[in-house]
């Protein structure tokens, strides 16, 4: 498991670009045949992938985390973002489709990631938080999920947020997760940006072409920067940095927030005229 060291709310104003990716930005997901992960020093986040070829792969235990398994005290929210696959915790077998997400309960043991065909694999985007209590391993499918209509094309904002894990569906400690769906000429995500300092929060940007990129804004909402991101990459918010951007054409991104509440709408929205 790598390590991840991000940047304080002062020393960010200061770093060039590459500095600021090194900090914040994950670009190593998606490896096929590897299950890769980076531990975060943002609210003890795990971010990864696992894409499982011939053979399956698991999550492993790694000195990072203190514990026998990885499961022993976190819990896991996945979305597959490839071909079909399946996912096995403790015995039960778990399909999961394109879209399809999975909330991992702490102290579950054995978990196996397979695809159904290696010349197609499944992509499992991996986010995880420490839990403080053991609930149900839950699979939601992309029709089970809560879905708000928001923004407009006027706007260039009208999407569609998908909230697979949150409370009422899934039964989690900290982590809520879901993914948020760009309709074609619309490219601006969370207009007007918002902070919420009683969460952090993880974006992964995907369905858009490499002649594309994501221009994710960060920072104080008076200082903010941006970072150039390819389809397939991650970047990580602490709790006082805004989490926006605007696309060189639509996409999807999946979301994932820890800390202290589970209130989707506890956000402070800062005017765009307040944005410097
Ligand atoms: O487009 C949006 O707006 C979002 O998807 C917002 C994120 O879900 C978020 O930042 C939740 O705090
Ligand atoms: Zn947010």
């Amino acid at each position: 498991m790598k390590l991840r060291y991000t940047a304080d709310i002062n020393s960010y104003k200061r770093m060039t670009n590459a500095e600021l990716k090194q900090a914040f930005v994950v670009d190593d997901l998606f490896a096929p045949g590897e299950t890769v992960l980076t531990y975060t020093d943002v609210d003890r986040a795990i971010v990864g992938s696992a894409v499982p070829q011939d053979k399956p792969l698991g999550l492993p235990q790694s000195k990072e985390l203190g514990s026998d398994y990885f499961c022993e005290r976190r819990e896991v929210g996945i979305v597959n973002i490839g071909g079909a696959g399946t996912i096995e915790v403790d015995g039960t077998s778990y399909k999961m489709q394109y879209k399809d997400s999975l909330y991992i309960a702490r102290e579950s043991k054995d978990i196996s990631f397979s695809s159904v065909n290696p010349s197609e694999p499944a992509q499992y985007y991996i986010v995880s938080y420490p839990a403080h209590r053991t609930t149900q391993t839950t699979h939601v499918s992309k029709a089970d999920a809560h879905h708000i209509e928001l923004g407009s094309a006027i706007e260039s904002n009208d999407r569609v947020i998908n909230q697979s894990i949150r409370p009422g569906i899934v039964d989690s400690c900290q982590l809520v997760m879901g993914f948020t769906e760009l309709e074609p000429g619309s490219v601006w995500n969370t207009k007007p940006p918002h902070t919420h300092r009683r969460r952090s929060e993880i974006y992964m940007y995907f369905e858009y072409n490499d002649d594309n990129r994501v221009f994710h804004f960060m920072g104080e909402p008076s200082e903010t920067r941006s970072l150039v991101l390819a389809a397939g990459t991650a970047v990580i918010s602490p709790a006082w940095s805004i989490h926006s951007g605007a696309g060189t054409t639509n996409y999807t991104f999946i979301w994932a927030m820890g800390g202290e509440n589970q209130t989707f709408d506890d956000m402070d929205h800062i005017p765009i005229s307040d944005i410097s």
